[in-house]
């Protein structure tokens, strides 16, 4: 933590802090926050541990006057922060990278920048770790000798290797790498068991083929890049394979890696998106499911660059999922806020822990289209930019549980509400959406904490057993969250107009939740009525038309 610098009247109240982890001296002056007690006299300091650890600049101050620590800082700043350092970090998903094709025009879009110096971040080509994981599935059961004819295995062999070739770059830099996934594929067939571990493990090939390849090629066009395993730099992790969170130690010791290695010999780095290493195990983990982002993020606020962009296949964040409703339109701002909550409840185009660290880093990203980098796209910073708009974008949550827990004991409000909770934190099973009375609580269930993880129905199961012990429970599936995004100080025109176009739709609204978010309203409704209220709401709050269904 950091408190800024307060000078105020006779006393000034300093408080010093000791950074835990490296920042390069080009972010010195506007990260630097020190703080601490000092002397009323106001001249001499009293001793003051500052301790600043960067670089270019270590300074341990027993007393010091403000104003020369100050000039000190500058003075070291100015040599430091010259016009060759890293600037932003530029993320491609896999649709961005899907062919040799794909990645001469993310080479090319790159390269337009001729100011930038990005770090770049990539995803698996394409599908690449959906058919990983498919075949790691078929391999469980297909035996032996069946694993090399897996078509899945086949298809990322062809796919790689050609795209090696086409772009001139030698195969023998992934020969390695298909092999050892062939023999993972018959390690998995001999154990007969994929297990979450297995699976970080066997997807992490996507991202270390793409990116080498990627990083060859730039070294053939004469543009000198560097590839890096995001598990070999410091993206340090917690053990929960398929679903690992990413931990403080990794902001100073990613960093220190990439600055030091582009003060002594730069070089575009191109870093595995998805990817890091379990701090207990030293295994391979993953982020979950389009991780990339959350990569990218944590770069950017490691480095305190100035901005992350996040390249994908659409013109950046749109009012709807472009797949339920074609009129979609990108939104040209969020705030983090806004973005956070859109993710969180299925926005699929960014990472649901992805905002945090730009969050915390005050660095704005921008959501750009590959396929069409002339079109703005959409910029996510801390502070609202006025927009005229009601609403900013419509969310959909599909295949959620709904819960009605009506207590049985008449348990006074606070000790039912506290068992309740108390039964889901045992069996780690997190909710979405809460609406409360007296004796009774309804609930949605997170359907899968990244979206390719089901909730399996014994736990469900357990839950529901563990709660019929002290109340009625009714266990609805096949429920969906519309979250609508946006600033709710005008809650009331929206839900007014809201209600209005579901009523006209004919469709009754199971939940609601407002108010605990800034930015969202989630209103429950079945799964099969979902994608019409969602297209109706787009078209009422964004086409000022009525309800499409
Ligand atoms: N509100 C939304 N705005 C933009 N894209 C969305 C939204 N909701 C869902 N999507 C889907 O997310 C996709 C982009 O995310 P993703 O597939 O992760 O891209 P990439 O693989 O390039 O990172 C889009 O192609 C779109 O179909
Ligand atoms: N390849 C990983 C990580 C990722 O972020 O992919 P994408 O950027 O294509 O969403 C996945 O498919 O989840």
């Amino acid at each position: 933590m950091a408190a800024a610098l307060h000078f105020g009247g006779a006393k000034t109240t300093l408080s010093v802090v000791s950074r835990d982890y490296f920042l390069p001296p080009s972010v010195l002056p506007q990260k630097l926050r020190f703080a601490g007690s000092v002397a009323s006299n106001n001249k001499l300091y009293g001793p003051l541990r500052f301790c600043y650890i960067s670089r270019a600049l270590k300074v341990n101050c027993e007393a010091v006057n403000v104003d020369v620590l100050e000039k000190k800082v500058t003075e070291n700043v100015s040599f430091a922060s010259g016009g060759n350092r890293i600037t932003c970090v530029m993320k491609f998903g896999g649709s961005s990278v899907a062919s040799a094709e794909r990645m001469r025009e993310v080479a090319d879009l790159i390269l337009s920048f001729p100011n930038e110096r990005p770090v770049i971040v990539l995803s698996a080509m394409g599908k690449t770790t959906n058919k990983l994981l498919l075949a790691g599935e078929k391999a469980v059961s297909c035996g032996f000798l069946n694993v090399s004819s897996i078509d899945e295995l086949r298809f990322i062999k062809d796919l790689h290797i050609r795209t090696a070739n086409e772009l001139g770059v030698d195969e023998s830099i992934i020969e390695k790498h298909l092999e050892d996934l062939e023999q993972l594929l018959k390690g998995i067939s001999m154990m007969r068991e994929f297990t979450p571990r297995t699976k970080d493990y066997i997807v992490s090939f996507g991202e270390c083929m793409s990116t080498r390849i990627f990083a060859a090629y730039l070294n053939n066009k004469g543009f000198k890049a560097r590839q890096y395993d995001a598990f070999e730099i410091g993206f340090i992790t917690t053990d929960d394979f398929t679903n690992a969170e990413i931990l403080e130690a990794t902001y100073p010791a990613v960093a220190k890696r990439l600055y030091d290695d582009w003060t002594s010999d730069p070089a575009i780095p191109i870093v595995t998106g998805f990817l890091g290493k379990g701090w207990r195990t030293g295994a391979v983990t993953t982020l979950g499911r389009g991780g990339s982002d959350l990569t990218a993020t944590v770069i950017g606020k490691s480095l305190g660059l100035r901005e992350i962009q996040v390249w994908k296949d659409v013109d950046g964040v749109l009012t709807c999922d472009p797949n339920i409703y074609e009129h979609a339109h990108s939104v040209p701002y969020l705030t983090f806020d806004e973005a956070a909550e859109l993710a969180y409840f299925g926005a699929q185009v960014l990472h649901p822990h992805s905002i945090k660290p730009a969050r915390e880093g005050e660095i704005p990203v921008r959501v750009k289209n590959s396929y069409n980098r002339s079109a703005p796209g959409t910029l996510i910073t801390k502070s609202t930019i006025t927009s005229k708009a009601v609403l900013t974008s419509i969310v959909l949550k599909r295949n959620v549980t709904t819960l009605d827990i009506v207590s049985t004991r008449m348990l006074g409000s606070l000790g039912f509400l506290a068992k309740v909770f108390s039964i889901f934190a045992d069996l780690g099973i997190s909710v979405d959406v809460v609406a409360t009375s007296e004796v009774s609580i309804s609930m949605t269930l997170d359907p899968s904490k990244f979206w390719d993880r089901e909730l399996i129905q014994q736990e469900l199961d357990n839950l529901v057993e563990e709660l019929e012990k002290i109340a009625i429970v009714n266990l609805l599936q096949r429920r969906s969250i519309v979250s609508l995004i946006g600033n709710v100080k005008r809650s009331s025109l929206i839900l007014e107009k809201a209600f209005c176009v579901l009523r006209n739709l004919g469709v009754n609204v199971q939940m609601i939740s407002q108010g605990a978010s800034k930015v969202n309203i989630s209103l429950v409704v079945g799964d099969d009525e979902a994608e019409k209220c969602v297209r109706a709401l787009h078209s009422a709050f964004f086409e000022g038309g009525h309800p499409k269904a």
